[in-house]
């Protein structure tokens, strides 16, 4: 049975340049003959995107839309887009997420009212208003898939009010999947090691934490986007069709370590 994704329109939220997560997952969906739509935040980002976008083949044809995650409005106004141009969705990658820099490092009992909101809207709360915008223009068999992170289920040093604010989105994937399962919708998300993304420079030491993964991970190796774009590219196939609520590590083994 191959990954069967050839017939499906999957939208991919969050592609920032070529060394984005979102990237790696876009390529690996791209490869197996997903049909992509990509949105992207801030205007800043449009001409990036759409240059990557250009370089796949047919990629000029390729749907890339902004959608601020922030505002409910707009994302309704995104996926009604969406829905009127491609009619129904197979899958949707989440890879969003944000927290003010100041608030990366030092002690998260310095966090303040406003950036755990915020961190908590963005990274955490789209998820479920992207999830709601969605449900009803998603066929049977559809599949969101999230990124995560380590620190969202223990300490990691300096990842603080992030760490916070994935615990909750990982908790937001479970609570999506029992409320979406009766419609056949998947919800699962994947926990990516300490990859070098232009989101991983606003996290305090950062390299410092990605020695220590390559000296103790059991693959004694860092993972790359493509990687975490192969489990993806499953977790939208039908061969995870038994799989939902669930939350994979992508990161070498570095979990099972105390
Ligand atoms: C100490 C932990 C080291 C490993 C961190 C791995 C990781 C790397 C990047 C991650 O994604 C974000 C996304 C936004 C984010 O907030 C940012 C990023 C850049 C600038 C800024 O002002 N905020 C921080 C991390 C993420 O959730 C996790």
């Amino acid at each position: 049975m191959n990954v069967n994704v050839d017939n499906k329109t999957i939208v991919v939220m969050g592609v920032a340049n070529k060394r984005s997560i979102a990237w790696g997952i876009a390529t690996a969906l791209y490869q197996a003959g997903a049909r992509l739509i990509f949105t992207y935040a801030g205007e800043r980002m449009e001409k990036g995107v759409r240059e990557l976008v250009d370089g796949l083949e047919g990629g000029k044809d390729t749907y890339v839309i902004p959608c601020d995650v922030t505002s409910d409005t707009e994302i309704e106004k995104c996926f009604a887009d969406i829905r009127e141009k491609y009619g129904k969705i197979d899958g949707i990658a989440h890879c969003i997420a944000f927290a003010n820099k100041e608030e990366l490092k030092g002690e998260y009992l310095n966090t303040n009212r406003e950036g755990f909101l915020l961190a908590q809207n963005i990274s955490a709360y789209s998820l479920t208003a992207v999830a709601k915008a969605a449900r009803d223009m998603m066929n049977e068999g559809g599949s969101i898939v999230t990124l995560t992170y380590l620190g969202g289920e223990r300490v990691v040093q300096n990842y603080n009010v992030m760490g916070v604010a994935k615990a909750s989105l990982e908790a937001s994937v479970k609570y999506l999947a029992n409320d979406l399962g009766p419609s056949g919708i998947r919800v699962n998300s994947i926990s990516a090691g300490a990859i070098r993304t232009l989101s991983a420079k606003g996290v305090g030491d950062f390299n410092a934490i990605r020695k220590v993964f390559e000296e103790r991970a059991p693959l004694r190796r860092q993972v790359t986007q493509e990687e975490v774009g192969d489990t993806a590219l499953f977790l939208f196939s039908p061969l995870s069709r038994g799989i939902t609520g669930e939350n994979i590590h992508v990161d070498s083994g570095f979990h099972i370590l105390s």
